[in-house]
This record gives structure tokens, sequence and C-alpha cells, in this order.
């Protein structure tokens, strides 16, 4: 409890968008964007329900490249759940159907941008299969501190 506790409080005064000079993705749509907040009566923003606790403070929506996205965990899926997925995907009658996943960015000790991504296994999956280039996503800033709670000794080592 403790744990998600402070990863939270260190996620929410975090900045969602890449430092200057960095590459910027496009950011989906604006709509995309209003969607993952609501207001409240005193004009501050308010979560909604498809925020997560790590990213409950970011709005900023990436196009994020699937190709620097790191997966150490294997994912372990309902593999119905991934079709349908894939099928609501596909449609794309409405993309604010999916929401976008959280991922770790974090910045190596000489420099560098890495991505990980723990959970978001089925949205992921169903990327992946319908060969998407990228995925929506929000970026939540960390630090290899962070990685070491999910990955324990396992963290990689190129990062400290
Ligand atoms: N056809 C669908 N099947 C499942 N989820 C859907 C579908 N269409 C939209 N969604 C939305 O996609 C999101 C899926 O998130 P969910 O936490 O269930 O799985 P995940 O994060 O991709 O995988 P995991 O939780 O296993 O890491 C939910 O917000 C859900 O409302």
């Amino acid at each position: 409890m403790n744990f998600i506790k402070q990863f939270a409080l260190q996620a929410s005064g975090r900045i969602a968008a890449p430092p200057s000079g960095h590459k910027l993705w496009a950011t989906p749509q604006r709509q995309q964007v209003i969607k993952s907040s609501t207001h409240s009566g005193n004009g501050k923003h308010m979560a909604n329900l498809d925020n997560s606790v790590h990213s409950a403070g970011i709005e900023e929506v990436h196009n994020v490249p699937m190709s620097v996205i790191k997966r150490p965990i294997p994912s372990v899926l309902d593999e119905m759940k991934v079709q349908s997925l894939m099928a609501t995907i596909d449609a794309e009658t409405d993309a604010d159907n999916v929401p976008p996943v959280d991922i770790l960015w974090i910045t190596g000790s000489e420099g560098g941008n890495y991505y990980f991504s723990f959970g978001g296994c089925h949205r992921f999956e169903a990327h992946k299969r319908l060969n998407r280039k990228t995925i929506k996503a929000k970026l939540v800033r960390s630090t290899l501190g962070d990685l070491y709670h999910y990955m324990g000794s396992s963290a990689p080592k190129y990062l400290a």
C-alpha cells in the first residue's frame, strides 16, 4: 500500500511531455487529451476512471512507436480479451474506447531516453498483432529506483 501511495505521489508531480530537444511524438487528438480529464465545479481537473494511479495527473497523450517500448516482464494473456480488443481497435469507430497505456519514461545517467511498460498487456498485444506502429500512451516520468520496484535486481544496469 505504501508503495502505491509513494508511486502515486511521485507520478502526480511529473511532467508528461518529453524534454526540449527530445523527439516529440504526435499527440493523437486534442479530443483524446480532453477526454482523459473532467472539470470539477471549481475549475480544477479531476482524473476520470480511465486514468491509472500512475498517470492520474497527466493529460498529454502521445503516439509512441511500438519499437521503442521495452516490456521486460512477459504478459499473461486472456486470448478472448486480446481478440476483443483487436476488434475494437480495428473498428476505430471511437478511438477513445481504448484508453492510453502508461509508459515509464526514464532518462539514463549518461543520457538517452528509455521507455518501459509493465501494464496494459492486452492493449499492447492487440496493437502488436494488428501491426500498429504506434500506441497511445501517457509518459510517466520515472527513475531507475521506480524500475527496481518492478524488476528488482533485474533492472538494467546500463541506466545506472
Ligand atoms: N473490446 C474490449 N475488450 C477489453 N477492453 C476494452 C475493449 N474495448 C475497450 N476496452 C478498454 O480497454 C481497456 C483495457 O484495459 P485493461 O486494464 O482491462 O487491460 P490491459 O491494461 O490492456 O491489460 P492488463 O490489465 O492485463 O495489463 C479498458 O479501459 C477497457 O474499458
